[in-house]
Formats: structure tokens, C-alpha cells, sequence
């Protein structure tokens, strides 16, 4: 197979009348990614109760660990970007994903190892887990039921919190995310609590409502953010670390389901660097191009373009410990949408809602998920499908 033919077939310019469509939507989604996507809150609940059936004792009985580290690759790896926000910066014991295969040289005894993997064979999980039992450090184990990880959780006589497997990964994260949390908060790191966890599933369910596949396009978040992202190259930025963390996963998604190239990150940061994008060729400049084509016949001008989407966390919860005030990460959030107006880039605001730090995060992954799926179904792509993963994994012999 060659160039453009190898991989999944799929149409460059979207087709903005498939999305009102939800017979045509369903044919081109057999894989079932967005009833999976909509499965979220249900996620929420089902994994809460798996994790209350598992004993995790021996996780907590030997008090406060020195650090815990997340192993895990992919999806599984962003739920340790999850914990480490909503443990938050004041946490006392430092929080830290790990995404290669082992665990770092300084985890020993005094150390919690949670390891994490939707398939339960992943080398970085499987690596994370065995190094840990040699090492001594506790264990907990998340992943698929009668999976090797979980053969390894029991030869270590650690917790394993089964997680039921749905196909791909990146559709696991709330399944794979409650656990981690619960976990931590055996050891005291976070304070979520049964109210958190009924009001986040909740929320996850009443936005897949809002997004679901036979609301229009002008009613429709989640189809509304994709039409505008058509075509252009998305700018994602977070203006807190919780909102961070969705800009992150808006990237993972946009990237693995719809095969967009995407910036993604914090807003702080990129307020010191990348901001400058907004001033180059696929910014500003192709802006200030289509004004000059708008005044004679032509309207249309070709050429791919930046389009901005800004998850900003209003820091609803004046308990959450921040690592800045609230008001510095609004200021900048306003400056750079003031930015993007004055060199005529389009800008996209999701803002979030709700009391906890784990429902606000839902509130700014939900619409976005959703939107990846349908920009992928747009453009005729099937979400699900991930060829080059595959042809990845067979000519690197994974
Ligand atoms: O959660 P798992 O099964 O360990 O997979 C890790 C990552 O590997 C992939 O399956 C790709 O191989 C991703 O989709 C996934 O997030």
C-alpha cells in the first residue's frame, strides 16, 4: 500500500449535512465509538462500584507512601495527569506519571506503584507492575479482568481493579480514571467523595444527552465545535492545570479519532512561547490574507488556518488548592482571546461547571470528546479505526 491509500479511507472537506444524519452517522461509526463515548457517566458508576468491591487494605495499611507513581501509556497514562491535578499542588506526596516501561530508579519500599492499562498487557504497565514487586513497593493494578497485568497483580498479592474492556483504550478514560482516584484516596492524597463521583457521572450523562447523535448541528455542541475546527489546525490551551489536562486529551482525541494535528497545553505557559502562533503563517497572516481577497470577487481563500479552543476553568470551588490565583489564570485566559480577535483567528470558549475538581474536568472533556468523533465522521473516517498504531506496532515488532 502506498501514500493515501494505505490506512482508512475518509473525505478531505467535510460533509456538514452528514451530521444531521444520525442513520448516516450510525453506518459510518461501526465500530460504536460514539455509544461508547456516551457511556461516560455510566463508566463513572461502574468503576466505582468495581473498586468498592476490591479490597484495598493492604494499600493503605502502611500509611502515607513517600510518592506514588501512575504507570500507564496513552489513555491510561493521562489518568496520572488526572490524579496529580486533582490532588493539586498542595498535595504533600508528589504525584508522578511515568510512561515508559519500569518505573523510575529512586521507587522503593516506600512507595505506591499504580499501574494502569484498558487492555492490561501494555509493556509500560506490565514493566511498572513487576518492577515494583521486585522492588518491594506497594502495588494496585487497573486494567482488564483476566488480563496479564492482573496475573501479575496476583503474583505480586496486590490489589486489581478489574476494569471492563472496551475497545479502543481512549474510550476507557472515566472507567480507568475512578479507580486511580479511589486508590489515591485510600492513601489520603484526594478527597473525592460518593457525591463527587454521583454529580460527575451526572454531568457526563447530561452533556452525552446534549451531544447525542440526532441533536443538529445548531443545538448540538459537540457538532458545532467540530464544524468549526474543520479544516484548521486547533490550538487547544488550558487556562488552569485541571483544564490543562482536558486540553491534553482534546489533543489525544482530535488526533487518534479525527487524525488532526494538534497544539496542545497549558495556557501559562504558552502565554511565554507558543502564543506567537497566532502571529504566524497558519495565524494572523492567512487572516489578514483573507482580507484582502474579501474586498474583490474572491472570498474563499485557500490555506489552512489556526483555530483556537480555550477550556477555561472558572476555578468554581474556592476550596481547591491552585497552584495561581484564580484571577491571574482569568486575566490571561481574557488577554489571549483578545489576542486571537485582533489577528482575526476564531476562538472557541468551553467553560467549565460544577463543584468538584473531577466534575469541572468533565465538563471540559465531555463536549470535546464528542467532537473529535464527529469530526472524524465529517470527514467520513471511522473513528475507531487506527491502522498506523497497528503498522507502527508491526514494523517496530511491539
Ligand atoms: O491502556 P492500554 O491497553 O495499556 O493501551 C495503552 C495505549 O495503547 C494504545 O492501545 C495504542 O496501542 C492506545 O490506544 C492506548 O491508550
Amino acid at each position: 500500500m502506498m501514500g493515501g491509500t494505505a490506512g482508512v479511507s475518509g473525505r478531505r472537506d467535510v460533509d456538514e449535512s452528514l451530521l444531521d444524519d444520525p442513520a448516516a452517522l450510525a453506518e459510518r461509526d461501526p465500530g460504536g465509538m460514539l455509544r461508547f463515548t456516551a457511556s461516560a457517566g455510566a463508566q463513572v458508576r461502574e468503576s466505582a462500584a468495581l473498586t468498592a468491591e476490591t479490597n484495598l487494605t493492604a494499600l493503605a495499611d502502611d500509611g502515607r507512601p513517600r510518592a506514588v507513581v501512575i504507570a500507564g501509556i496513552g489513555t491510561a497514562g493521562r489518568t496520572g495527569d488526572v490524579l496529580a491535578t486533582v490532588a493539586g499542588p498542595r498535595c504533600p506526596v508528589p504525584v508522578i506519571p511515568h510512561r515508559s516501561a519500569g518505573v523510575p530508579g529512586w521507587v522503593g519500599a516506600a512507595d505506591v506503584v499504580i499501574a494502569v492499562s484498558a487492555s492490561g498487557r501494555s509493556p509500560e504497565a506490565l514493566g511498572a507492575a513487576e518492577a515494583a514487586h521486585r522492588r518491594g513497593a506497594r502495588l494496585v493494578a487497573v486494567g482488564a479482568p483476566d488480563s496479564q497485568l492482573q496475573a501479575v497483580a496476583e503474583r505480586a498479592r496486590a490489589p486489581f481493579i478489574p476494569v471492563p474492556r472496551r475497545a479502543p483504550a481512549r474510550a476507557s478514560l472515566w472507567a480507568l480514571t475512578v479507580p486511580v482516584l479511589l486508590a489515591a484516596r485510600t492513601l489520603g492524597l484526594v478527597k473525592v467523595n460518593e457525591a463527587d463521583l454521583a454529580e460527575t457521572a451526572a454531568r457526563l450523562d447530561a452533556d452525552a444527552d446534549r451531544c447525542r447523535s440526532t441533536a443538529e448541528s445548531f443545538v448540538n455542541p459537540a457538532k458545532s465545535l467540530a464544524l468549526g475546527l474543520a479544516g484548521s489546525i486547533p490550538i487547544v490551551w488550558g487556562s488552569s492545570p485541571l483544564a490543562t489536562v482536558a486540553a491534553r486529551r482534546f489533543g489525544d482525541t482530535l488526533s487518534a479519532n479525527a487524525r488532526y494535528p494538534v497544539v496542545s497545553g497549558a495556557l501559562g505557559e504558552a502565554g511565554r512561547g507558543r502564543v506567537g502562533l497566532l502571529d504566524g503563517v497558519f495565524g494572523g497572516l492567512a487572516e489578514g490574507m483573507r482580507d484582502i481577497f474579501a474586498d474583490q470577487e474572491e472570498t474563499e481563500v485557500e490555506g489552512t488556518r489556526l483555530r483556537l479552543v480555550l477550556l477555561r476553568d472558572g476555578g468554581l470551588n474556592p476550596e481547591d488548592d491552585a497552584d495561581e490565583p484564580l484571577a491571574v489564570e482569568e486575566r490571561r485566559a481574557d488577554a489571549v482571546q483578545t489576542l486571537a480577535e485582533r489577528r482575526g483567528v476564531r476562538c472557541d470558549v468551553v467553560t467549565a461547571e460544577g463543584g468538584s475538581a473531577l466534575e469541572r474536568l468533565a465538563s471540559l472533556v465531555a463536549v470535546p470528546d464528542f467532537a473529535a468523533v464527529y469530526l472524524a465522521l465529517a470527514h467520513g473516517l471511522d473513528p475507531m479505526a487506527v491502522p498506523a498504531i497497528t503498522e507502527m506496532k508491526e514494523l517496530a515488532n511491539q
